[in-house]
């Protein structure tokens, strides 16, 4: 009998994203290909301009490429209008950010609750989620804090927490320990192995910080809106 052949969780195949400039056509990505696999911490490095955020854009069916596809579980991102991207980002992608995104008013509880909701998970699956979520990034005793009462390291352990709650099989982290000291970046990036342990989920993150590239499975180098080799 005839295995199956694994479906790549996403798959990139020579993307270009071009944007127009006062008339001009700027060329930002010049022929992207890259797979990710299930249970995979991925890193994408280079300059900044050279395309690395607009490339997380259309991992995370934000935009849409110029040229190419991309295959979200074999779902075809790049001939997909918004609302039909925007329903699976809802349930199967996390977004986190260079500065936090949390509510200011909210208690990380409440914050990391606040994606169950969005997500429209049943709310008799809230409460251990959520508990569950804050303690995988180690702030079970500063549940009921709010963000301006926590330092910039947990802060970003709670929009973690927030951004997995839904239990997304893909997590997009753009630049997440720029804002953040050493220590504390190496929080985050021990939180982020221990998540693709435990959470089926795969990572892909911009760094410029060649210290946590160690903990990486595989870095994509981008120079000017294609990939070299590492
Ligand atoms: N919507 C847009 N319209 C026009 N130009 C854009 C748009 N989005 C990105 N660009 C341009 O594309 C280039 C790449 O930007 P991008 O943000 O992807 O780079 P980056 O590698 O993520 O940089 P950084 O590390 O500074 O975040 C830049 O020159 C930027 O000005």
């Amino acid at each position: 009998m005839e295995v199956p052949e694994r479906q790549p969780l996403l798959s990139v195949r020579d993307v270009e994203r071009s944007f127009d400039v006062g008339g001009q056509k700027l060329r930002v990505l010049k022929g992207i290909n890259l797979t990710l696999e299930p249970n995979q911490l991925i890193m994408l490095k280079g300059r900044s301009g050279s395309g690395k955020t607009t490339l997380m854009n259309l991992m995370g069916g934000l935009d849409r490429p110029t040229e190419g596809e991309i295959f979200f579980q074999g779902k075809p991102f790049h001939a997909w209008n918004d609302d039909k991207r925007t329903e699976i980002r809802r349930k199967d992608i996390g977004f986190i950010f260079q500065a936090y995104a949390l509510m200011p008013l909210l208690s990380a509880y409440e914050n990391v609750e606040l994606s169950m909701r969005m997500a429209k998970k049943p709310r008799s699956e809230w409460k251990s989620r959520v508990t569950a979520c804050l303690e995988l990034v180690g702030l079970a005793k500063r549940m009921h804090h709010r963000p301006f009462e926590m330092s910039g390291g947990e802060q970003q352990r709670v929009a973690i927490a927030k951004a997995i709650a839904h239990r997304p099989s893909l997590l997009l982290a753009d630049e997440p320990t720029a804002e953040l000291d050493s220590q504390m970046a190496a929080q985050v990036m021990a939180v982020f192995r221990e998540i693709v342990r435990t959470e089926n989920v795969t990572i892909c993150m911009t760094t410029h910080d060649t210290t946590i590239m160690e903990v990486a499975d595989h870095v994509y180098e981008m120079v000017d809106g294609v990939f070299v080799a590492g």
